[in-house]
């Protein structure tokens, strides 16, 4: 390109760079006056909040007081958030204030209009567009469109344009490093520069690079269920994010970002990836991992994690494993459903509610409320249980406020202790002093009672779990599994429970039958549902989010052949399973084929691991060719993963070992950490290291490293196709480099699978 041609957008940017630096700076002044404010309204409140309470008259206006500058200040503190977001966006802006330029002419226009596209709008005094935010509508044309006639949808409607140019620029810190002219949605060039780099611990956003295929993903907003099959590094994660700020900016009006949830495979991925819809300038969706969402759910017991799981089921008959799946089916959901809706009245069980060790309402009383219930659905017949059972608590309240007990403690009670249980708003509302000693006696007693009201509204009175057990008693299961088999099902059920946990196959149904029997569990005001790494969630699971979450859209994504926790499916078999247990009406599918994350030997590798490998597509990016190194005795194979060490430190920042598990990333740690600088990583951790580290593959999930060490990808240690999905997720980690070690001979996954041209292989010899 013409040198001119680069100094004239030079020019440009310089100037836009300065237009961002004065915003900057008038931003900064509000941002300093929006800070004193809220400080002065701060020392303000606290001197309210100490003052007398004990005249009354005081006491009312100081509270109303107090609220007033409580919304003051709770409205000066968003207020001080928005500045402060504004300006990280406009910082970041002013570094590299936009990415591309398209010029388009409209029909009927003779002039061709110029547009620049970056991460965030900026306009100049007069309100004219200086830089687009690539969410706007016009942008899409940057990511989809090639040259000539093109169309792109906007609020209004579909409309059309020409588009006669498309430029990318890399601008770092207001220089114009790289610029070319392009045809296609995003050049290649520009990725490979990208993707050239070394990882940083958190992951970037792609905005600047969005492919076309990502793109569709992102900007979808009629589907109710979207789900994309993407291979390893094909973005599948990268798109999520962007879609979330793509959604935001969309629906800004009705979206808020905790009304959006994401499922994510570890604690490690959510540190890893919580930088990215910052640097977007928007706040981060609410993530949670399944662990942590079921276990807030069975308070008091502990849920088997996928972790544990996957530690401890290694050798399952083939009969428990066909359980395994009729628990985790939608078949075994519809199961739960059916017997809910039709179950009778004189099966319900119920617990005794307690309050100190004795009962308080017995089950056959909360029994004969239920029975004496009209017919009707069983959420809401439940609910008029808990409202009876409601009244008839109040009941007892206000029966036991009369005790002599109650009058005792309100004689003891110190002034003080007295105003803060009659409460700011109750103020001066008696104008008898017995009725306010009544209302005093009843708090007394409420108080005392809380937890048999918490049992109430908490269902608590539902025997979950006997009745779950009954429902297993009677479940027509498929003829395949026998009745012993099953019958050990429910024994293994009843003996985690006896040691205060649950097996994660029961988990969803068991949580279902819950929720539908006492119409609760259900979060309306969630938005979007999101899930990463679908393939290792059951569709039992998904179909349970699904009830837990039903206002929400959902967008799933994952590989089916990166399957961890069962067997590797094809992508057509995963998408079939998921299409037929979610009945809605707008279902899309999307499938990414081309992988970015690795270089063209790693990715060439990884593939030919798989049977149906041919349909990933690998970026072409420069490196060296896997290294298997082959030992015969676990000394020199840790002697070896020293020298690997050494030798991937002198190229890459990070060094991840890959381990089939958690024993095996123990026993390196316990032999390496000497002599050389290395962190195990276990799954209370939450953000990586620097350097170099060792850790199962499950905690690795959706991670990516510039090098990647397989620790013993042996024969023994991998005998059968059952481990295809971990194998291929470990060396699909890697980003530059990939070495493998061998203690004997190696996989018959990779011997008869990966041509020799792919790998390199150094035996060790003994003489
Ligand atoms: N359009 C793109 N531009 C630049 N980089 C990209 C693009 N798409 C993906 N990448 C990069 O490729 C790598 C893999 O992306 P990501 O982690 O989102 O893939 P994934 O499909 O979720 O992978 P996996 O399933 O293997 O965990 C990341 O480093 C990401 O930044």
């Amino acid at each position: 390109m013409a040198d001119t041609e680069k100094q004239l957008e030079q020019k440009r940017v310089t100037n836009v760079v300065q237009q961002i630096g004065n915003h900057i700076k008038k931003v900064s002044d509000d941002y300093k006056d929006a800070r004193s404010e809220m400080k002065l309204v701060q020392s303000n409140y606290s001197a309210n909040t100490s003052v007398n309470y004990f005249e009354v008259d005081d006491r009312i206006e100081t509270s109303a007081e107090i609220q007033q500058q409580r919304a003051l200040s709770s409205r000066l503190i968003e207020n001080e958030q928005i500045l402060s977001r504004q300006l990280a966006t406009f910082r970041q802006l002013e570094k590299s204030p936009y990415f591309g330029r398209i010029d388009i002419l409209d029909p009927g226009e003779t002039e061709q209009e110029r547009l620049y596209i970056g991460t965030a709008s900026f306009t100049d005094e007069n309100q004219n567009f200086l830089v687009y935010d690539w969410r706007a509508p016009i942008s899409s044309i940057y990511y989809n469109g090639t040259l000539g006639k093109v169309a792109y949808e906007t609020p209004a409607g579909i409309q059309q344009t020409d588009l006669k140019k498309k430029r990318q620029f890399l601008i770092q810190d207001g220089e114009i490093t790289s610029m070319f002219d392009t045809n296609e949605t995003v050049g290649d060039e520009m990725l490979q520069h990208v993707l050239g780099e070394q990882n940083d611990d958190t992951m970037q956003n792609i905005v600047s690079t969005i492919q076309r295929e990502q793109n569709d993903i992102i900007r979808d907003t009629h589907s109710d269920l979207l789900v994309v099959q993407g291979v390893a590094g094909s973005g599948k994660t990268s798109a999520i994010l962007q879609r979330i700020a793509f959604l935001l900016y969309h629906s800004r009006d009705e979206l808020e970002a905790d009304q959006i949830i994401l499922f994510s495979p570890n604690r490690l991925f959510s540190h890893y990836i919580s930088d990215v819809l910052p640097s977007l300038g928007e706040r981060n969706m609410r993530q949670v991992t399944l662990s942590e969402f079921v276990n807030q759910r069975f308070q008091g017991l502990e849920v088997e994690s996928l972790f544990d799981r996957y530690e401890t089921s290694k050798d399952i008959s083939e009969a428990t494993q066909e359980s395994h799946d009729f628990k985790e089916s939608a078949a075994f959901m519809s199961a739960v459903q059916d017997y809910c809706q039709t179950l009778p009245a004189s099966q319900f069980k119920f617990n005794n509610i307690l309050f100190k060790g004795n009962i308080f309402f017995s089950k056959q009383e909360i029994e004969s409320i239920y029975r004496e219930l009209p017919d009707m659905q069983p959420a809401e017949r439940f609910l008029q249980t808990k409202n009876k059972l409601i009244k008839r608590l109040k009941h007892r309240i206000n029966e036991e406020a009369k005790s002599a007990w109650v009058a005792e403690e309100i004689d003891q009670l110190s002034d003080e202790d007295y105003h803060t249980l009659l409460g700011n708003k109750e103020l001066g509302r008696f104008q008898q002093i017995d009725d306010e000693i009544r209302y005093i006696a009843r708090k007394i007693v409420t108080e005392r009672l809380r937890i048999v009201y918490d049992a109430i509204y908490n269902s608590y009175f539902l025997d979950t779990y006997t009745q779950y057990t009954d429902f297993l008693a009677h479940c027509q299961r498929p003829a395949t599994i026998d009745a012993k088999t099953w019958q050990e099902q429910t024994v293994a059920f009843q003996e985690a429970l006896e040691y205060h946990h649950v097996l994660l196959d029961d988990v969803a149904p068991l949580l279902y039958l819950r929720d539908i029997l006492t119409g609760s569990g259900q979060n309306r005001r969630m938005q979007h549902l999101f899930v990463d790494e679908m393939q290792d969630y059951s569709v039992a699971q998904l179909l349970y989010f699904h009830h837990a979450f039903p206002k929400a859209k959902m967008t799933f994504l994952g590989d089916s052949e990166q399957a961890l926790y069962r067997n590797v499916e094809s992508p057509d078999m995963l998408l079939h399973k998921l299409k037929d247990a979610f009945h809605v009406r707008k279902a899309r599918l999307i499938s990414l084929n081309r992988s970015y994350r690795s270089t063209l030997p790693i990715t060439t590798f990884a593939k030919s691991l798989l049977p149906d490998g041919d349909h990933i597509q690998a970026f072409n990016r420069d490196g060296k060719v896997p290294t298997i190194v082959v030992r015969y005795d676990l000394d020199s194979a840790i002697t070896a993963m020293h020298d690997l060490i050494s030798e991937s430190l002198k190229t890459n920042g990070t060094v991840a070992i890959l381990t089939k598990n958690m024993d095996e990333a123990k026993l390196i740690y316990q032999h390496l950490h000497h002599d050389c600088d290395l962190t195990l990583l276990t799954d209370a951790d939450r953000s990586l290291p620097k350097g170099v580290f060792v850790l199962p593959i499950y905690l690795a999930k959706g991670l990516e490293f510039d090098s990647v060490i397989a620790w013993n990808v042996s024969q023994e240690n991998y005998p059968s196709s059952r481990e295809l999905g971990i194998l291929y997720t470990i060396s699909s980690r890697a980003m530059h480099q990939l070495s493998l070690i061998s203690i004997g001979p190696v996989t018959n996954l990779i011997s008869q699978n990966v041509p020799q041209t792919c790998m390199q292989i150094e035996h060790e010899f003994s003489n």
